[in-house]
């Protein structure tokens, strides 16, 4: 019988999908252990019990893995930013293919898992940060939450964010502190500031910082904009107000402070403006091999009629509309469609369209209306696309379907639903957006049958 707090020592069989090392005990119970990677023998303290499983931390490595990295702090393994920062990159990769295709096997795909392409840079690679503002001691602090809780942990290096990033943070710390400001305090729904967003052009060098507060105003604001507004690099402050208890970072409202009302960066030879609300790839070193795998994939011709579904702020859509007849965009997010249209423009794109709403509603309008597509992509978020997607794809009969995903798991789910559609896909091109983490984001192209 197991307790909570027990210590015992563990040999490590396998790596889970979040990256913990898997061990079983002689009880017939599975342990899934922080901070330990395969083959390793190590002294583990139990810290939840569950019926058949449990959760444990490393407290000592008796037998260490070949492939293990030292690291010069713990703070990026207790909060989860890099869940995989322990094992080698090359390592890291295989394990990426590996999850793929076993979930290929899984669901019975008869599919070839290509190798992960791995990303230019390992480290620093964030375009984006999102970090809690909280008070510690009577102090303004910044950081990152313990994994499993609320607790920050005070930190200024955060590894895979882009290092610029991190002083940007820094110097917004520094303003909020010297004017008295507070960070928040969750247990009583009190203090100034509960975010910071630091958004960063990799090709551009233009940042956007984004004050998430529970109020709209608070004293001496303007001048702070205007302080952080002065730090290098810095073209745009925004305040979002989120005044619910809530873990969903941003508000619904941004109000600008300070600068211009976007920022730009560029994918390839295209410039993008890029709003606080839009989404936008956050490894700007591996976005144009990701979008390039696709288009690749594709075989584009100048025939093509393409829906852009899940368009963001048009990227990849505008990235193709030179080489295609046009490109119709979807996407729920009203800035984001805003900035696909000003990113047509600014492009000199013409034969573009950005619609605002749900794909999977415009999808079966259009499947109603008989609307006519030979291309669909579909880069939806980690839920996948429903049922109502694929079955309006379908009616529109495109003779391609470009899926980007960043979670395998509801690509297979999705990717199994297109085939009684009489859709089929042979490979799978996993492809590194976001190393030392357990994500893994795949491409792969449907083709009618
Ligand atoms: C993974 S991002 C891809 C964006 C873009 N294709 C890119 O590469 O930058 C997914 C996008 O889908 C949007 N979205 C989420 N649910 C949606 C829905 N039901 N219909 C349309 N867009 C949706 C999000 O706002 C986000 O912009």
């Amino acid at each position: 019988m197991l307790n909570k707090n027990q210590e015992l020592q563990l040999t490590i069989t396998d790596l889970s999908y979040e990256g913990m090392g898997v061990a079983h005990t002689d009880e017939g119970m599975t342990l899934f252990v922080d901070n330990a990677l395969p083959g390793e023998v190590v002294t583990a303290k139990i810290l939840k019990l569950k019926k058949g499983f449990g959760f444990a931390k490393t407290v000592s490595i008796e037998t260490k893995s070949p492939d293990r990295v030292e690291m010069s702090s713990n703070k990026w393994a207790q909060t989860g930013i890099a869940p995989l920062a322990h094992l080698t990159y090359a390592k890291q990769l295989e394990f990426k293919t590996k999850q793929v295709k076993t979930l290929v096997e899984k669901n019975k795909l008869d599919i070839d898992v290509l190798e992960t392409i791995a990303s230019p840079n390992e480290l620093g690679y964030r375009n984006k940060a999102q970090v809690p503002v909280r008070q510690v001691k009577r102090q303004l602090e910044v950081g990152f939450f313990r994994k499993r809780s609320h607790d920050l942990v005070v930190m200024e290096d955060f590894l895979i964010q882009d290092p610029k990033i991190d002083n940007t943070i820094k110097g917004v710390r520094e303003i909020l502190r010297q004017y008295g400001i507070t960070g928040y305090d969750e247990r009583n729904h009190r203090g100034q500031v509960k975010n910071i967003i630091v958004r960063r052009g990799y090709f551009t060098g233009e940042i956007m910082v984004v004050l998430v507060c529970l109020d709209k105003k608070f004293k001496h604001l303007p001048e702070i904009a205007d302080e952080i507004h002065q730090l290098e690099e810095v073209k745009s402050v925004y305040l979002n107000h989120n005044p619910q208890k809530t873990n969903v970072i941003m508000g619904k409202k941004n109000r600008l402070l300070a600068g211009n009302s976007y920022i730009t960066d560029k994918i390839g030879d295209q410039t993008f403006m890029i709003s606080p609300q839009s989404f936008f790839q956050i490894n700007s070193s591996q976005t144009p091999t990701l979008y390039q795998k696709a288009v690749e994939m594709a075989e584009l011709n100048q025939d093509d009629e393409v829906l852009d579904t899940y368009s963001g702020i048009g990227t990849i859509g505008l990235s193709v509309a030179k080489e295609v007849k046009s490109v119709t965009g979807v996407e729920v997010v009203k800035s984001a469609v805003e900035d696909a249209k000003n990113n047509a423009t600014l492009n000199h794109i013409t034969n573009s369209e950005f619609f605002l709403g749900k794909s999977e509603e415009y999808m079966n309008h259009w499947a109603e209306e008989g609307k006519q597509a030979t291309v669909v992509i579909a880069d939806p978020p980690r839920k996948g696309v429903t049922s109502e997607f694929i079955q309006s794809t379908a009616k529109i009969a495109p003779r391609k379907v470009i899926y980007i995903s960043c979670n395998p798991a509801t690509l297979m789910r999705d990717i199994k639903e297109f085939e009684e559609y009489g859709y089929t896909t042979k490979t799978i091109q996993p492809v590194d957006m976001f190393p030392m983490t357990q994500h893994v984001e795949c491409v792969t192209v449907l083709e009618k049958n």
